[in-house]
């Protein structure tokens, strides 16, 4: 079995979200597929009218499939700070063409106001390792770890985009999704996240240097973030580059383009294209940018977030515990 959903980019590419279908009826929700968390929570009829401005919700009653899961409960907080709670349906759940009957809907009580402020997106579908799923007292699986075993092959595929719609295949590796050959690194998923380490970089043309860069592809976060060093050598190397503490990050001139960015993934490279690390203006006059390559300081990792993965076809594969990069 396989199948394949297509995810669309919000402006600047700051989320990429995903049709999925909760419960007979179907109810249709869009939702941001994220690699680095693993519950699968949405708005629903169970939050205060204040906290839904645009939002579909999941209404359980109206699903002739939900089953409560009587005494569970959840709440996560996110890097950024976001977070929200709630408690738990049992519900089919139906992505592309793939349907897991009994999947843990954790259907939202309460969200803090990035979500509430962010219209489009209905809830977070996490494709990240179950052991960090939060639902209490029992952890329950993501989509991804219920239907694996069904899947010609135990692995998804995130092939992102700027500015365009790309898709999420489970179960199949397209060859006409990707070019070259696919660099292969093992995943330490310890923390429950798609864990790897990078050997190194290089900026723009110049030499490669070896520097070990421990991190997590992650759909669910927006930049690239890596370590103080890297990030400063980079920014270096661009005219007018500044680290603004208004902004909370790296900023400079939109032009002329900067250099690409280069990182190691085993014995093969990923190139992050210079006009990718100019992410978006900070000012009307459109003369300033803000960096799409930013310092990962007090995550304790790096970040490779959609900034990383729209350069490429990127496999996570759980059944060989192993991520796959390859240009496109
Ligand atoms: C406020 O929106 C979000 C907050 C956190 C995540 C997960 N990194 C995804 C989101 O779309």
């Amino acid at each position: 079995d396989f199948g394949s959903v297509s995810t669309d980019p919000e402006k600047h590419d700051v989320e990429y979200l995903t049709p999925i279908s909760i419960g007979t009826p179907p109810q249709d929700l869009i939702v941001d597929f994220d690699t680095g968390s693993s519950d699968l929570w949405v708005f629903s009829t169970e939050m205060a009218a204040s906290d839904i401005k645009g939002q579909t919700v999941y209404d359980p009653s109206n699903s002739s499939t939900s089953q409560i899961l009587q005494g569970s409960t959840w709440e996560i907080t996110y890097g950024d700070g976001s977070s929200s709670s709630g408690d738990v349906y049992i519900d089919t759940v139906t992505i592309g063409n793939l349907t897991v009957p009994n999947q843990a809907v954790e259907a939202a009580k309460k969200v803090s106001s990035e979500f509430t402020e962010d219209p489009n997106n209905d809830g977070l579908l996490g494709l990240g390792f179950t052991s960090i799923n939060t639902v209490q007292p029992t952890p329950q699986n993501t989509f991804f770890d219920n239907i694996k075993e069904s899947l010609d092959a135990r692995l998804f595929t995130a092939d992102l985009k700027h500015g365009a719609p790309g898709s999420y295949n489970f179960g199949y590796i397209d060859p006409a999704a990707y070019i070259g050959n696919i660099s292969w690194t093992p995943v330490d998923n310890s923390q429950g996240f798609w864990g790897f380490t990078s050997p190194g970089y290089a900026v723009g043309t110049g030499a490669f240097r070896n520097h070990s860069m421990t991190g997590i592809a992650d759909t669910g976060t927006t930049l690239l973030l890596l370590p103080k060093s890297v990030v400063s050598a980079y920014y270096k190397e661009i005219q007018g580059a500044e680290y603004d503490s208004d902004q909370g990050g790296y900023v400079f001139p939109c032009s002329p383009t900067p250099p690409d960015f280069v990182f190691g993934v085993n014995n093969g490279i990923v190139t992050v294209p210079g006009d990718m690390v100019s992410y978006a203006p900070v000012d009307t006059a459109n003369q300033n940018c803000f960096g799409g390559i930013q310092r990962d300081t007090g995550i304790g990792f790096s970040i490779f977030g959609d900034v990383a993965l729209k350069t490429s076809f990127v496999v996570f594969d759980a059944g060989g515990l192993q991520l796959g990069w390859a240009a496109k």
